[in-house]
């Protein structure tokens, strides 16, 4: 069904909540990839040029509905303002009598910045009061933040049941781009899933089995079908509960044709640093104590081989810490072997688009998705709950 955009509707001398994802990877208070503040500008800007008044909204990390000093969105206002060459406002509140008189004062084409959304309880919650005062400072809600379309909180659905919501241009690129290439992928079809988000991501391998030739595990995800092979897995990250659905997956997958790859040997280290001891063993010899960081170089080369002879590739998940250059290897990789493939190329997630631009080889890929978690439920074909509540054209 295709859905409403901020092209559709008069926003001029309206107050727009315009709900973006601008939750970009930090070190230390620096932003150290501003992809996803780009990739809003060409909505905000459009919002500006036809003399809307600009309330964003975003979250950043998961305070989990606490006040978090350290996951302000003081910087992220300061980068988007350069990015704008315009000031831009920014609230110290999410909600309150302070904002909406700061609201009250935009003029037509002012910006105005929220506070981090996940500061309140009631955003994860869904909480219909909390999405009420969000619709009370605004005529329109205009959802743009993609990489969060799959989740149903109060800046991303609740809202849109009171006011009337249509897409921005990045949800609009994102779906249409994701759809097309993915309707009917040209096959060798691989998808690669890493990273750190075990719950969140680890049920969508269940539908990917039904979709890819190949599927690829690395990351931290790894640690818990290392440890479904019946090997022990040290200090590594682990999700417990999700073991014996892991094995299951692997005996899926063997039953569906689908080839499944799991690290065969890992970078460890004896703690969680750049300066670390480090050994690359095999994952049936990760010794006590220490902890799976990156995958090999075994398992790298075997990994670049399947993704070079692949025609369609889908990619969310680090294969390692790639923050720290000690077990970015893996993650570099997969990143050089990507942009080396003679077909579609997609690429997704705040961590995993940070990786290939570190990597420097960004251009090469056919499509940079904003979302790691949104793109893969979209594979998925789930309704996001953020695309869902948009009005009908
Ligand atoms: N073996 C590992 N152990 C712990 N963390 C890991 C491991 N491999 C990758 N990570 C972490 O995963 C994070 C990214 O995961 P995730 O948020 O799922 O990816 P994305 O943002 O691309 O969707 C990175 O911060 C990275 O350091
Ligand atoms: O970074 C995000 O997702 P991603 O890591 O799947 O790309 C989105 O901003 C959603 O964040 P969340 O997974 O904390 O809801």
């Amino acid at each position: 069904m295709l859905k409403k955009t901020v092209r559709d509707v008069d926003v001029s001398g309206k107050k727009v909540f315009c709900r973006v994802d601008f939750n970009v990877p930090m070190n230390n208070g620096q932003i150290t990839d501003d992809t996803r503040i780009r990739a809003a500008l060409p909505t905000i800007q459009y919002l500006i040029e036809q003399g809307a008044k600009v309330i964003l909204a975003s979250h950043l990390g998961r305070p989990k509905g606490q006040i978090n000093e350290g996951l302000r969105l003081t910087a992220v206002a300061k980068r988007l303002s350069d990015c704008l060459n315009k000031p831009v406002q920014k609230a110290n509140e999410v909600i309150g009598e302070a904002v909406k008189k700061q609201v009250n004062e935009l003029q037509n084409g002012d910006v105005l910045l929220l506070e981090n959304v996940r500061f309140l309880p009631g955003e994860e919650q869904n909480d219909p009061q909390l999405a009420r005062q969000f619709a009370d400072l605004a005529d329109l809600f205009v959802h743009d933040a993609f990489g969060a379309a799959h989740r149903a909180h109060a800046s991303t659905e609740g809202i849109g049941h009171y006011l009337p919501a249509v897409s921005g241009f990045l949800m609009e690129k994102e779906i249409q781009f994701l759809g097309s290439a993915l309707s009917h992928p040209t096959r060798p079809f691989t998808a690669i899933i890493g990273g750190a988000k075990v719950k969140d991501k680890i049920g969508v391998i269940e539908s990917l089995l039904d979709k890819v030739d190949h599927l690829i595990i690395g990351g931290g995800l790894a640690n818990t079908f290392i440890k479904a092979l019946g090997h022990e897995i040290g200090a590594s990250l682990l999700e417990e509960d999700k073991v014996s659905l892991a094995a299951s997956f692997i005996s899926q997958a063997k039953q569906k044709g689908v080839k499944f790859y799991i690290p065969t040997d890992v970078v460890v280290a004896d703690r969680f640093a750049d300066d670390a001891e480090t050994q690359i063993v095999s994952v049936d010899a990760i010794p006590p104590g220490w902890q799976a960081l990156d995958i090999g170089p075994d398992t790298a080369e075997t990994y670049r081989q399947v993704i070079a002879a692949s025609k369609t590739v889908v990619w969310n998940g680090p294969m390692g810490v790639f923050e720290m250059p000690t077990f970015m290897k893996g993650t570099e990789a997969i990143a050089q072997a990507m942009a080396e493939v003679n077909g579609t190329t997609i690429i997704g997630g705040g961590d995993s688009v940070a990786a290939v631009e570190k990597t420097g080889v960004a251009e090469k890929m056919s499509h940079i998705s904003t979302g790691g978690g949104a793109s893969l439920e979209y594979m998925e074909g789930k309704q996001l709950p953020g695309v869902t509540i948009l009005q009908d054209k």
